[in-house]
């Protein structure tokens, strides 16, 4: 599992820690990590030309601490202070190690000199500064959890002369806001990002999450004084261990029966790609209701889907069209826990408070709730998460990275997939795979996340680095799903 803890978490957890070391020695683990994980990056240290970027933070001390490290290992280290309060003891330790700083000379009168010699007091006269031979990489130290979202225009002034070299992000990247993975107005696009002691939730949703990059985990020691953490991302053994596997003595009825109630005569492919996923052999037998011609592509294409009759679940809406809201008042009669997908959400009120999974993509959530479609992409995660209060139900927000949020709050974050699952019927495979799931016993909650987790899995063993269609999804799940029960 993939744990991601708030500011305050992090915070609270830091000085915990902090009261059984002696004085500084959680940084040099972070800024020890750091450098390491840079040399992986660049793979060596000696002869590589470093320039990090320090605001008046630790994080800025993490960046500092790590360049005299790069130093000592004959790196050209020059670091560019965007602050007057630049870590010292981080100054210090780069400066005998080697390092330059450009920017704030702390042996000048503050001010005078920052103003006058330093250069980022204006996007022009940063973008004027000369870089006799490009740098290797970035060390973006501006600001970490400690930061607000945006950057100052110093910030975006040295970023701009350094355009194209590539960037390791210190603990998150500066600009985004780190409890909610939104991004300020501006921002930094990391191609690394090196986190110490856990994950933070901008690391994982997005927007802020593209802006990470790939993440590395520094283990500082945090872990045991840390809480339960509010967003997390399953794992394939996480998912493994919540699959729903038979019994020795189980029959068909015992391993769940899950309905579909999607496609109509205007969309069939909705219904035979709902029944697709639900098939996908983690429920005990898949029953389908809807129109006749319907029924019989399904039986056609499923031979062994039977009709109507008790489930212990429902997938309801997708290609239902104007028989949306009959169709989800029918499967709500029989109390049980339900899939709410597709043109069911704009009736998903009818569904309040039962253990139900709502499908949304951004533009039907931003639909239910009366915002902009924009808005909702902007901040999924507060979407998401006040949808699921609002609807006391799961909310599984489809995006790049899908969002499964609780009515408690809790959220798993997808990271399986690939773009490639961006086409036609693909939510629908994901509704009757997450019924199938629910039908089994699972939560709605573990149903929904880990329903999303094979999907994407799903997609990207079918795709091969190629295109797929909704179908090649479905036809992956039982294989990948044996793969993860005998790794
Ligand atoms: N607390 C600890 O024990 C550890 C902290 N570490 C590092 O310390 C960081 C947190 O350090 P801090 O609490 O000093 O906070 P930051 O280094 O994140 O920066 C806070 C400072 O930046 C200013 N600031 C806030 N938003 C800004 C913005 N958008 N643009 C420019 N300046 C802005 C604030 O006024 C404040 O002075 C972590 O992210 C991590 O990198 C690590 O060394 C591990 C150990
Ligand atoms: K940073």
């Amino acid at each position: 599992m993939i744990r991601a803890h708030t500011v305050e978490q992090v915070r609270e957890g830091e000085a915990a820690l902090m009261a059984t070391l002696p004085g500084g020695a959680l940084m040099q683990r972070a800024a020890y990590g750091l450098a390491h994980a840079v040399v992986d990056y660049l793979g060596g240290a000696y002869g590589r030309r470093v320039c990090l970027l320090v605001g008046s933070g630790d994080n800025g001390g993490d960046a500092l601490y790590a360049g005299a490290v790069l130093a000592r290992r004959g790196a050209y280290v020059e670091a560019w202070l965007l602050s007057e309060n630049a870590h010292p003891g981080g100054l210090a330790a780069l400066r005998q190690a080697g390092g330059r700083t450009r920017g704030l000379d702390t042996s000048s009168p503050s001010g005078s000199a920052y103003s006058t010699s330093l250069g980022w007091s204006s996007r022009e006269r940063a973008q004027r500064a000369t870089v006799s031979r490009p740098f290797d990489v970035v060390l973006d130290g501006i600001v970490g959890i400690g930061g607000r979202a945006g950057l100052k225009p110093e910030a975006v002034a040295a970023l701009d002369a350094l355009a194209g070299v590539p960037v390791v992000a210190v603990d998150v990247p500066s600009g985004v806001d780190v409890d909610t993975g939104e991004l300020g107005d501006s921002s930094v696009s990391a191609d690394v990002t090196v986190t110490f002691g856990t994950h933070k939730a901008a690391l994982l949703v997005d927007p802020a999450a593209q802006a990470a990059g790939a993440v590395h985990l520094v283990d500082i020691g945090l872990d045991p004084h840390l809480p339960a953490a509010p967003v997390e991302a399953l794992q394939a053994d996480d998912v493994a261990v919540l699959l729903p596997t038979p019994d020795p003595d189980a029959h068909k009825y015992t391993r769940g029966v899950v309905g579909v109630r999607a496609g109509s005569a205007t969309y069939p492919g909705a219904g035979l790609l709902s029944v697709a996923g639900a098939s996908c052999g983690l429920a005990g037998m898949v029953r389908y209701v809807g129109d006749r011609e319907v029924l019989d592509l399904v039986r056609a294409a499923h031979p062994e889907v039977v009709g109507g009759g008790r489930v212990q679940a429902w997938v309801v809406g997708s290609g239902s069209a104007d028989g949306a809201r009959g169709t989800l008042e029918e499967a709500l009669a029989d109390d049980v826990p339900l899939v709410v997908d597709a043109d069911a959400l704009a009736h998903a009120d009818l569904a309040r408070g039962c253990p139900a999974v709502l499908t949304p993509h951004a533009g039907e959530l931003a639909a239910m709730v009366g915002a902009d479609r924009a808005e909702v992409e902007a901040r999924p995660l507060a979407h998401a998460r006040a949808a699921a209060a609002t609807y006391d139900a799961v909310v599984l927000l489809k995006g790049r990275r899908t969002l499964v949020a609780a009515p408690d709050g809790r959220v798993r974050v997808t990271m399986s997939g690939t773009p490639w699952l961006a086409t036609a019927g693909a939510g629908d495979v994901l509704g009757g795979v997450v019924g199938a799931l629910l039908a089994s016993g699972l939560t709605p909650y573990d149903a929904a996340s880990a329903g999303s987790w094979l999907h994407g899995a799903a997609a990207t063993l079918a795709s091969r680095g190629g295109p797929v269609v909704a179908g090649d999804v479905a036809h992956a799940l039982p294989g990948l799903i044996s793969a993860l029960l005998h790794p």
